[in-house]
Parts: C-alpha cells; sequence; structure tokens
C-alpha cells in the first residue's frame, strides 16, 4: 500500500449559496455552479456538490422531499428516476466532468425507507456509484443543537469507493468523518482521497470542521475535502460552510525552504479553504506529494496487524 499508482487531477467543490425549498430552484442553482465551474480554467476534472442540496436540512423534509435513485451502472435517460437525479446525469454529461452529486433524500420504494444518498456519475452521465449516510447524525448539546436524522432516515450498510481514470476516490457524509474507520478502510483499499459532501453547523464547524479533516487526512496519507452549502440566515439549520480540501503531509525537504520557515507547513495542511458565502473552491490533487510523503512517513507499511487486527481485511 506504499506508493499509489494515480493521475493528478483537479477537484471543484461547489458551496452552493441561494438553495431553498423549492427543489425546481434548487436544481438550477446546482446546473448554473456546475457549469460555472465546468468553464473554468483549468476545466476540473471531479466537481462536488454539497450534503442534501435539493431540498431543506430538516428530518421533517425530507420524506417529502426523497426521490427514486436507479441502480449503479444505469445510464443517462433512464426513465424510472427522480428529477434531481436526472438533473445531475446532465450536469455530468453537458459538462463532460465526473460529478460527486452531493446527497439528497432518497426513497427506497421497496421498503418504504428514506436514506441520505449521494451518487456519482461519470462524463457520460452514468451513475457509478452510491453511497447512503452510514451513521446517522443524532446529537443533542443542549441550547445549541440538537437533530435527530434517525427520526426519519435508515442509516446506509456498507462503504463506498469508486474508481476513475485519475485514481480511487472514498465517499462518506458528513457525520461519517467522526468515525475514523471508514477513511482507514478506504486508504487501504488504495484511494488517494476520501470526499464528504457535508453540512457542519455552526457550533460544531467551529470546534471539529477542520481537526477532523486534518486527522483523517495526517492518519490515512490521502487527500481529504468536505464540501458544504453556503449559510443561509432563513434556514432552519445554519450550515458552517467553509468547504476544504486538505493534503496529508507536506515534505519539508521538497519544499526547498530552510525548517524554520517551513515548520506550520509541515501538517496535515488546508490547500484551500472557503468562508461561509456562496463560492466554488479548486484544489490540485498532486499524487507525487502523496507518495513523497508515504515513502518520507512510511506508517502505511508499518502497521503491526500482528499486535491488533487489521479493519479493512474482511473489504480487501
Ligand atoms: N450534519 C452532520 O451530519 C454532522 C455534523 O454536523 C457534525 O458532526 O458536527
Amino acid at each position: 500500500m506504499a506508493s499509489i499508482s494515480a493521475k493528478p487531477f483537479r477537484l471543484a467543490l461547489l458551496q452552493l449559496g441561494s438553495l431553498t425549498s423549492s427543489k425546481a430552484s434548487n436544481i438550477a442553482v446546482a446546473k448554473q455552479a456546475v457549469l460555472e465551474a465546468a468553464r473554468s480554467s483549468p476545466k476540473p476534472h471531479l466537481v462536488v456538490l454539497p450534503e442534501i442540496w435539493n431540498s431543506p436540512y430538516a428530518v421533517t423534509a425530507f420524506r417529502e422531499y426523497s426521490e427514486r435513485v436507479p441502480h449503479v451502472g444505469s445510464k443517462y435517460d433512464e426513465v424510472d428516476e427522480g428529477e434531481t437525479v436526472k438533473a445531475m446525469r446532465e450536469m455530468a454529461r453537458e459538462n463532460d466532468i465526473w460529478l460527486i452529486g452531493g446527497s439528497i433524500p432518497q426513497k427506497d420504494e421497496k421498503t418504504d425507507e428514506i436514506f441520505n444518498t449521494c451518487t456519482v456519475y461519470d462524463p457520460s452521465g452514468t451513475l457509478v456509484a452510491i453511497h447512503q449516510k452510514v451513521h446517522l447524525f443524532d446529537i443533542d448539546i443542549p441550547g445549541r443543537q440538537t437533530f435527530k436524522e434517525s427520526d426519519t432516515l435508515t442509516g446506509g450498510k456498507s462503504l463506498t469507493t469508486f474508481d476513475t481514470p485519475f485514481g480511487k476516490i472514498g465517499l462518506g457524509i458528513c457525520y461519517d468523518i467522526r468515525f475514523p474507520e471508514m477513511a482507514t478502510i478506504a486508504a487501504r483499499q488504495g484511494c488517494v482521497a476520501m470526499i464528504y459532501p457535508a453540512a457542519f453547523n455552526t457550533t460544531t464547524g467551529p470546534m471539529h470542521w477542520s481537526l477532523l479533516q486534518r486527522a483523517r487526512a495526517v492518519d490515512n496519507q490521502i487527500y481529504v475535502a468536505m464540501c458544504s452549502p453556503a449559510r443561509h440566515p432563513e434556514a432552519s439549520y445554519q450550515a458552517y460552510g467553509h468547504s476544504l480540501v486538505v493534503n496529508p503531509l507536506c515534505n519539508m525537504a521538497d519544499l526547498g525552504f530552510p525548517a524554520i520557515l517551513i515548520l506550520p507547513w509541515y501538517r496535515g495542511d488546508i490547500l484551500v479553504e472557503a468562508s461561509h458565502e456562496p463560492t466554488t473552491i479548486y484544489a490540485d490533487i498532486d499524487i507525487d506529494l502523496l507518495n513523497t510523503t508515504r515513502r518520507n512517513l512510511p506508517i502505511t507499511v508499518q502497521r503491526r496487524f500482528d499486535v491488533y487486527p487489521d479493519i479493512a481485511e474482511k473489504f480487501l
């Protein structure tokens, strides 16, 4: 697992603003943001939308806004699918990009369960991966933040990675980042990055948003990105914003500066971070940096599975 075979790629995180209770209007906002990102130069290879962008982020809304998601491998023009899935296929296809479609409420027609679901499309509009949020966001910080996704949502039961021409990517959704096993398993399966559509809030965001991403990146020597909606003063749930891309660890020697000047860089480093306003941020994913980091600090090959079990084993 030491060095990784992948290609450099450019990532765009769309921190959507102007999201309302109108699904049609939210789809139009996303479409426009994807179009603008795809027209930027250099053009991003992989574009990411935030968590629950087509619906209010509220347990009372998830069922009403939920829609059918077809199977992995389904092609553009699948008739039996929801309007948001259809729109995301078009965004990927018309702009010739890979699209991680944030997340939307998904209804399972057979069981009537609702999931918080991320879908991924290749540039032909084919649905290549589905991740259902595994860990539901049930917290109660009295007077600050109470939320209980499990009131209406069901947790997913599997982990998700997908292959692209530029490398394998692991997926999680928001609260999933607090469970480090997911990123560790993805890294040990060969992922170059973990990407989380997310919507932390103004209580937990300042506490843990960047810390968790830097921890997952440094522990696993991968890139980590989280894409949030912009803050919305009228929404019942205030998303933190601050979409972020973090690299695993800068390499002091290769930076070519005296150590004293680069000490602040020697960490799981923030490549780019948004404020809480609507915006798009871009980051170049550098595979050489990832491999140099793994060579210089070879923790990926120093694990002591004779002392503790390999949590990735049953997934490899
Ligand atoms: N919204 C979430 O799923 C998670 C979150 O806000 C947090 O972990 O904090």
